[in-house]
């Protein structure tokens, strides 16, 4: 039996249970409940806070978790990052009042609050910085107006908290992150973990590729597929209309409209992008 740890509440966990869901596993009902048994695919899920996701599979009694990147860091254990699962997106940044603090180096001596205390002091060393780490649960952008930090350290998504406290970012994103399955560093890969992780890679490439179909004159299907090249290769299939063929590719949503305007005109015709709902590559 696999035992997964999906984030129970915050940002990842919508994100994270439409995912196991679109990749046909069992999830819960309710918020209150803690663990899901999907016996038929013999998985079990346990629904944890998601900063201690890779606590839980760091010591091995998790197989797999799914937790933000910059959560697995700051909590300072040993975690593998097997995929990166494209929601919860996020920058994690330092930010103080326009005026006050401006650079990194200018924190030296200073006092950062930040919920996320394991990633600001990995950066500081990285950058040879000494500043104090005040740690904070949450709301941390009113620390500064409060007096207890001259500088924050947090997630910024839209950057609208950040304005609304009156404070500017500054220095590099010290990370991005985003929504990561995590195993055991060491732990390879089981026949159970493969058959989940090719299931959640299905679900990514579905949610970036659309099935592309059009009709084009046999002499041209060579610059056609140069637009529609497809993963493998693109199906051609003659059609009852002599000198003309059906060609089917995959193509990534995110080109598809450019790929259609390319067909149209060079002459392709009936092109029609359909959604994939679930793949195996
Ligand atoms: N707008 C956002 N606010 C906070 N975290 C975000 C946001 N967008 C993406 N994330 C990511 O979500 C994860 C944080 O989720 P977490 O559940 O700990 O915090 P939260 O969403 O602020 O919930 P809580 O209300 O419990 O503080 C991090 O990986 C972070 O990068
Ligand atoms: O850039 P934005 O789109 O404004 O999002 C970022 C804000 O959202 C999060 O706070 P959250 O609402 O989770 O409250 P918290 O500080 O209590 O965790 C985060 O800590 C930032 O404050
Ligand atoms: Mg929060």
């Amino acid at each position: 039996m696999l035992r997964i740890a999906v984030p129970n509440k915050g940002s990842l966990s919508q994100g994270a249970i439409e995912m196991l869901t679109e990749a046909g596993y069992r999830q819960r009902r309710s918020t209150r409940d803690l663990q899901v048994m999907d016996a038929d695919n013999e998985v079990e899920f346990f629904y944890l806070r998601p900063g201690d996701i890779a606590t839980y599979v760091a010591s091995g009694d998790l197989d797999l978790g799914i937790t933000g990147r910059d959560l697995a860091i700051n909590s300072g254990v040993e975690v593998d990052e097997v995929v990166a699962l494209g929601f919860g997106r996020s920058t994690f940044r330092y930010a103080a009042r326009p005026g006050t603090v401006d650079s990194v180096p200018g924190l030296h001596g200073r006092r950062i609050a930040t919920s996320y205390p394991g990633v600001v002091r990995r950066n500081l060393e990285s950058v040879g910085v000494e500043a104090e780490i005040i740690k904070l649960a949450g709301a941390v952008e009113n620390a500064i107006a409060l007096g207890v930090a001259d500088a924050i350290a947090d997630v910024v998504e839209t950057g609208t908290t950040l304005k609304q406290a009156g404070l500017a970012v500054f220095g590099e994103p010290i990370m991005k992150s985003e929504a990561i399955l995590v195993h055991k560093t060491g732990n390879g890969e089981t026949p159970a973990t493969e058959q989940l992780l090719r299931r959640v890679r299905g679900v990514l490439v579905a949610r970036s590729y659309v099935m592309l179909a059009y009709d084009v004159r046999a002499e041209l299907l060579e610059q056609a597929v140069e637009l529609t090249p497809g993963i493998e290769s693109p199906t051609v299939s003659p059609l009852h209309r002599e000198g003309w063929v059906a060609v089917q590719s995959m193509t990534e949503r995110s080109d598809l409209h450019r790929v259609m305007d390319g067909l149209y005109e060079l002459g392709a015709r009936g092109i029609l992008a359909s959604n994939i709902d679930a793949c195996r590559l």
